[in-house]
């Protein structure tokens, strides 16, 4: 049985992390992490009925990983608390499933070498959806006939959405960019900007959007817009409770989704 811990656990993604594992066999819930509700049942917190796991402190993360005896932490927060906590987590020999989004090139260099120096397992993924996972592909393959045409990623995701542009949409560009022999990024366009051949990439943000990504191929007489939305955020959290799964029995390392999905 894989012991997993969730931080950010009244978040979102938390409570929905919370669900899934209950659910799923082959793993429990040792710990919850968060800022608020310290010390009550974060069964409770997140209406589930009692856990009979209490939220922790994240400043007590170290001893409570050990006591608990937490193989893995699964981690929905935002950058700049995953690039404290993910360290702490990997120095008491845990293995980490990373959901956050938004890190810049230096956060996650220092996520990466925690895990490696310490010989432990991690996938750090912008989504852990399937069909993400696959739109990817497709991307990858769209790419290659249609190289020279003009190529837009746009993303449309709900009202309290921190980080922009997501993560998914960030590594849409770089799977094109990658297929393409690399490619410059344009971020949003105003005022005097005409189009080069860089890959444009625009967020949009309003209501409950659980997540839209759509990246448009448009040539002089036609164009191909590649869709994915997602309906609920299950799609996201049921794959991250199965990433926690496999990377129990993966070798160390740093893995993607695509070691995951066999892809
Ligand atoms: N990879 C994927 O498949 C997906 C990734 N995401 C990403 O996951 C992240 C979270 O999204 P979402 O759940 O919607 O966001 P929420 O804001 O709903 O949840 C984040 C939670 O983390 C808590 N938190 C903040 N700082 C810390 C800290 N230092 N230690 C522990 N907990 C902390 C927040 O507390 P408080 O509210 O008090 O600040 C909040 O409860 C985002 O980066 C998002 O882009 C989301 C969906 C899918
Ligand atoms: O914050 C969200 O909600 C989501 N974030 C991820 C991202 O930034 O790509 C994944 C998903 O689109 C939902």
């Amino acid at each position: 049985m894989i012991n997993a811990a969730v931080t950010g656990a009244s978040g979102r993604m938390g409570k929905l992390l919370l669900e899934n594992i209950i659910e799923m066999d082959g793993i429990q819930l040792s710990a919850a992490f968060d800022l608020v509700n310290i010390g009550k049942d974060v069964g409770e917190v997140a209406q589930l009925g009692k856990l009979d796991v209490e939220v922790s402190d994240v400043a007590d993360m170290a001893t409570v990983l050990k006591e608990s005896k937490t193989d893995v932490v699964i981690d929905f927060t935002i950058a700049a608390a995953t690039v404290v906590n993910a360290p702490i987590v990997a120095d008491a020999g845990v293995d980490l499933v990373i959901g956050t989004t938004g890190f810049s090139p230096e956060q996650r260099s220092i996520i990466e070498d925690a895990i490696n120096r310490n010989n432990t397992t991690g996938i750090i993924s912008p989504n852990y959806s399937m069909g993400v996972n696959v739109f990817f592909k497709i991307l990858q393959e769209t790419a290659k006939y249609l190289s020279d045409y003009d190529i837009e990623v746009i993303e449309a995701h709900h009202n309290q959405k921190k980080d922009a542009p997501s993560g998914t949409a960030m590594r849409a560009a770089e799977v094109i960019s990658e297929t393409l022999g690399g490619k410059d990024f344009v971020y949003g366009r105003e005022g005097l900007a005409p189009r080069e051949k860089e890959i444009g990439i625009h967020a949009v943000r309003g209501g409950d959007i659980v997540g839209d990504h759509t990246v448009l191929f448009a040539g002089g007489s036609e164009r191909i817009e590649v869709k994915h939305q997602a309906h609920s955020r299950n799609a996201f959290a049921s794959g991250a409770v199965k990433s926690a799964i496999w990377i129990a029995n993966a070798e160390p390392g740093i893995y993607t989704m695509d070691d995951i999905l066999g892809f």
